[in-house]
């Protein structure tokens, strides 16, 4: 068995999005997406996906270069090599990251947002050259099937008028009926039992009030809300004050870990980010001050499966809870993020997903929830097979674009409907 790396595949893509809201703006038409392709001497190839915006082919182009010739296996190596490509200083310096939302940009999260996909690529190929699914190479799944939440968004029906785009079903949600009323879809549709509305867009009144309305619709069930920092600290005690005896967990109410650990001395509730714990430098201070009880463990930001393993393990030595978020990607990472979550024996929280809202994708079968849950595949690598004529359809849209699409811009999104628009300052509310 020859596992060296022969080639290396980068495939910049543009998916389609709906004109989902949120506190910086709304949706582009279409989202940047990176397929990575690792191939080994012996003719296989192993997939991975990462955000595909500027800021990150800059860094994979070089990075795949130095993979060549190097052993599929070596997955611990990939991070002093990542370590090797510059991060130019336009990038980071005073740059808060849009796409993510997931507050300051470093040169460390934006190499470990690439090293996240070809870790993935890696362990694909691995599994596959092995026979063996990609948990067993994590050491083996706890579970079966690992359990979604259904990802609400306020949203309008349609892109603005005039703007190219791709047509759904899923009608407007602008407010409590609306939210509702996309819940129930959520269920008909996947079997989620539990949800989580993307919020900072509407004054938290209108807010608390639909989630209110979720309460009603679905008593009993998880609710989550995530404005994504958009509150003050008083806000944010007061939507937990109202909303304390239905909320599963607030996700980053206000922005920062000292805005939330001032929310979380002051509140029963607990408190989630995708924001303020993102790497592994910011876990001691939040976690010492108490400013989160579940972390939202994307593999994209934190390197790859095996980090994610590493933060759950953190995460349980300090009593800390571990969900997952994943924002606009394709089944690659749901493949992924489902092998990741089968092998976390401390997941106790339905992990985010965005894959509803994308109806495109690269593979030859889309993945699918039931009962709101992923089967956990023991296929070899990660049980995903892609299909090369959508890959390349998707990658002429990119190549076709005029660059505006490549970067996610929300507010730019936003400027077409209303163009007074500016990035709200935070806290909004
Ligand atoms: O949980 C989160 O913070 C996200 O999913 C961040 C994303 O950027 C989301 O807000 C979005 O895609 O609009
Ligand atoms: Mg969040």
């Amino acid at each position: 068995m020859n596992l060296a790396i022969t080639d290396v595949r980068l495939t910049p893509i543009l998916v389609a999005d709906p004109p989902l809201l949120n506190t910086q703006g709304v949706h582009q038409p279409y989202t940047p997406r990176l397929i990575v392709e690792v191939v080994t001497a012996d003719g296989i190839t192993g997939v991975g996906e990462t955000y595909g915006d500027t800021k990150y082919l800059e860094l994979a182009r070089p990075f795949a270069r130095k993979l060549v010739g190097r052993q599929v296996g070596d997955l611990n190596g990939l991070f002093p090599l990542a370590d090797e490509v510059a991060v130019d200083s336009s990038r980071v310096l005073g740059q808060v990251d849009v796409g993510g939302l997931r507050g300051v940009q470093t040169a460390d999260k934006l190499r470990l947002s690439v090293v996240s996909a070809f870790e993935v690529a890696c362990l694909d190929a691995l599994g596959k050259a092995l026979g063996l699914p990609v948990h067993a190479l994590l050491g083996g799944k706890v579970r079966d099937a690992v359990e979604y939440s259904a990802y609400l968004f306020y949203r309008w029906a349609d892109h603005p008028e005039g703007v190219a785009c791709e047509k759904d079903d899923w009608g407007a949600a602008i407010d409590p009926a609306g939210v509702v009323e996309q819940a129930r879809l959520f269920t008909e549709r996947y079997g989620f039992t539990s949800f989580k509305l993307k919020g900072g867009v509407f004054p938290p009144d209108e807010e608390i009030a639909a989630i209110k309305a979720l309460a009603e619709a679905f008593p009993g069930h998880p609710l989550r809300l995530d404005p994504n920092g958009a509150w003050s600290v008083q806000t944010s005690l007061r939507v937990a004050e109202e909303l304390g005896d239905v909320l599963e967990y607030l996700e980053d109410p206000a922005l920062g870990t000292p805005a939330m650990a001032e929310v979380a001395a002051a509140t029963d509730v607990p408190l989630a980010t995708n924001m303020c714990v993102t790497t592994f430098a910011e876990i001691k201070e939040a976690f010492t001050r108490g400013a989160v009880q579940v972390v939202l463990s994307d593999h994209h930001y934190w390197g790859g499966l095996r980090n994610t393993q590493q933060l759950a393990a953190i995460c349980r030595t300090f009593g800390v809870g571990v969900s997952m978020h994943s924002n606009t990607h394709l089944g690659i990472s749901l493949a992924a993020m489902t092998h990741v979550a089968s092998t976390v024996p401390n997941l106790h929280h339905a992990c985010d997903s965005h894959y509803p809202w994308q109806s495109e994708d690269v593979l030859t079968e889309r993945l699918t929830f039931e009962g709101g849950r992923v089967a956990v595949s023991d296929a070899p690598g990660l049980g995903v097979e892609l299909d090369r004529d959508r890959l390349a359809l998707l990658h002429q849209r990119w190549l076709d674009d005029d660059g505006s699409l490549r970067e996610r811009d929300d507010a730019a999104a936003m400027r077409v409907a209303e163009p007074e628009w500016e990035t709200p300052a935070v806290p909004r509310w």
